[in-house]
């Protein structure tokens, strides 16, 4: 095998309880050293994806190769505990009745000195070096998830498989312990599948997104290229608030109140939505009943007023209800809180609004 074939590759895989498909004809790759994560909403069937690749669940069909070697095929099935994969999951289950250096030589072969070796390196690397002779129930909740990642690591699997590691742990804590399993897992060459609920998670590890909804994945691609170019509308949804102007097509063309937006190759009479993200709306003062100049960039300004407006921590969200009917709201940074009842004028950024027929 060359250098650069993926770590583990995953084809057509399917996957049914009592006959209905939760997981449905999945491919996906994951290089050393990359960190893909499976994300979608609750039920979508990302733990299933991921019990199957650990071999826990018996897919319908599908082949799973690890390193190369097929792990499942219409002929092959081979266990668990052989398929050279490590699991992380968000209860970190360190064996309560061995020490911190026991429980991540648990899975290593080898001798007593070399064994000591490696759980004195990982512990090291994770911080936690100090903790070395202590017993799990001595430590907190984020320094158990960092020696469960040691002891995940420890065997030098090929493949970590990640279910929602980081969801127990408090806000302060996350951030620090995300990053630092990240560069172990970097360091370490694993290929990683990572599973979450949350775009923020998914955005901040991955290197690849695929997004899953009702058992299939409908997009897969580099976290910025999944934020900016969304297969539709719901995957817009998925990564922040949107705005949705409705309309329909005429001659490649819609009518909103912000002006005419390009549709190409929709055909006439198809409705559409119009997504736009709070932060890319434009807020203008009204300056006597007047509002900016149309330009290419920002289309046609729309009269709106404001109906609210709150400060969320480093931005402010500012809800308008537009004279010509409708709805929007508008992140600005910092603070800006016009009162109720301010007249503005919105406008959208046109290179980063979505057309996407109505579904
Ligand atoms: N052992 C099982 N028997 C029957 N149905 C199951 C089983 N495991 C999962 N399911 C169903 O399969 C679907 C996908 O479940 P899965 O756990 O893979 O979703 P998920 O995306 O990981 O969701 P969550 O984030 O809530 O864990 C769900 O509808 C679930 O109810």
């Amino acid at each position: 095998m060359t250098p650069s074939a993926p770590r583990l590759e995953i084809e057509h895989l399917t996957c049914a309880f009592d006959g209905q498909q939760v997981v449905r004809n999945v491919s996906l790759s994951v290089g050393a050293g990359d960190v893909l994560c499976l994300l979608g909403p609750s039920g979508c069937g990302k733990s299933t994806t991921l019990r199957a690749i650990a071999g826990v669940e018996s897919p319908q069909s599908g082949k799973i190769r690890i390193d190369g070697t097929e792990v499942l095929g219409p002929t092959t099935f081979v266990p668990p505990e052989k398929r050279g994969v490590g699991l992380i999951f968000q209860d970190f289950a360190l064996f309560p009745h061995l020490s911190v250096a026991d429980n991540i030589a648990f899975g290593l072969k080898g001798t007593k000195a070399a064994k000591r070796d490696r759980v004195r390196e990982l512990l090291d690397r994770v911080r936690m070096g100090r903790y070395i002779d202590a017993w799990p129930h001595e430590l907190s909740g984020g320094e158990q998830q960092r020696v469960a990642l040691a002891r995940a690591v420890a065997p030098r699997p090929q493949v970590m498989l990640m279910d929602e590691p980081f969801s127990g742990l408090d806000n302060r804590l996350r951030d620090g312990i995300r990053d630092e399993t990240l560069s172990v897992l970097k360091e370490e060459g694993t290929a990683v599948l990572l599973v979450t609920h949350e775009p923020e998670e998914a955005m901040r590890m991955a290197d690849e997104i695929a997004l899953m909804r009702r058992g299939d994945i409908v997009q897969m691609g580099a976290p910025y290229n999944i934020y900016n170019n969304p297969a539709d509308r719901a995957a817009a949804a998925f990564f922040s608030d949107i705005n949705v102007i409705e309309g329909e097509v005429n001659g490649a063309l819609t009518d909103t109140p912000f002006g005419q937006f390009l549709a190409p190759g929709v055909p006439d009479g198809t409705e559409v939505d119009i997504v736009i993200r709070p932060q890319h709306v434009r807020i203008d003062f009204d300056r006597a009943g007047r509002g900016p100049n149309p330009t290419p960039q920002d289309g046609t300004p729309a009269r709106a007023v404001v109906t609210r407006s709150r400060f969320i921590g480093k931005e402010s969200l500012v809800e308008f209800r537009l004279d010509a009917g409708g709805v929007m709201s508008a992140t600005v940074p910092s603070v800006f809180l016009p009162k109720p009842g301010t007249p503005m004028w919105l406008a959208i950024r046109r290179d980063r609004c979505f057309v996407f027929p109505r579904q």
